[in-house]
């Protein structure tokens, strides 16, 4: 991994902070005065019932979606009007955002290529792949620090769906961003994959700062320090899950019930 230095920043600091923000589809307001604050070697996660106002939240945070009002700041800049992929080149990447799997590239190979990115080269499909041997040290770092080295020469398209997670983690973090937003990053997971992703992020954010959106519980409870939960669009609660999980607005509105 590349410029381990930018990383430490004092652990209590917003590396990405809102402020009143909202999102009107309409006449209908799905998102209105969110506050957020994500910090720096912290697993953040994003709560709620359905259609609570996570994805658009999670959406506004990385600049797909343009707030109709509030702010965005990412390491003490404005970015509230900042297009994505100008964030992204600022450090606040979305999982499968830039980074993209080639099925019929190898494990190794799609590591090479989301590392020549970063490196702010242009991939050029009629380069042979030997031009980016010089890429091997640090992709093959990067694969022993997410457990894919034994499948380093195997077709990105014949991992499982677990695996296939992984690799894409892994060409997220090619492009060592400082706060790495993940929506629903154990989504259509058996519980040993689960197992897999959740020690990565835990050890990915070590060194950055971690968004995510995730409706299983246990893995939030295991794995986020800080939660923030969404009703209609608003902040209902947060703090740490032993907080927010005992708040009985939370049990209701999250749960269906106060005794859930
Ligand atoms: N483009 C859109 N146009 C109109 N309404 C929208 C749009 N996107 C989201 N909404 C509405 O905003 C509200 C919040 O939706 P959102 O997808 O952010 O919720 P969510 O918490 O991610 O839900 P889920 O857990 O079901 O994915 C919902 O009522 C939804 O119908």
């Amino acid at each position: 991994m590349t410029n381990a230095v930018q990383h430490q920043q004092p652990e209590s600091q917003a590396v990405l902070s809102a402020r009143g923000l909202r999102r009107d589809f309409g006449a209908f307001t799905a998102v209105r005065d969110v506050d957020i604050d994500v910090r720096h070697a912290e697993v953040h996660a994003l709560i709620g019932p359905n259609g609570a106002g996570k994805t658009t939240v999670f959406n506004l945070l990385t600049k797909f979606l343009q707030p109709t009002a509030g702010s965005i700041m990412l390491m003490g800049q404005d970015i509230t009007r900042t297009p994505p992929d100008k964030v992204a080149r600022m450090g606040l990447v979305r999982s499968f955002q830039i980074s993209a799997v080639f099925p019929h590239l190898s494990v190794l190979d799609n590591v090479r290529v989301a590392l020549q990115r970063n490196n702010h080269l242009s991939y050029q499909f009629w380069q042979p792949l030997s031009a980016l041997n010089r890429l091997n040290e640090q992709a093959e770092a990067l694969l022993a620090s997410v457990g894919l080295t034994r499948e380093r020469n195997a077709l990105a398209a014949d991992l499982s769906y677990g695996r296939k997670r992984v690799l894409e983690i892994a060409t997220t973090l090619a492009l060592d961003p400082k706060v790495l937003l993940l929506d629903e990053p154990m989504a259509g997971m058996g519980q040993e994959d689960i197992g897999t992703i959740a020690n990565l992020i835990r050890e990915v954010a070590k060194t950055r700062a971690v968004l995510m959106v995730e409706h299983n519980l246990s893995v939030v409870a295991d794995l986020c320090q800080h939660v923030t939960v969404l009703q209609r669009g608003e902040i209902l609660a947060e703090g740490d899950y032993d907080t927010v999980s005992r708040d009985p607005r939370v049990r209701t509105a999250y749960m269906g019930t106060e005794e859930a």
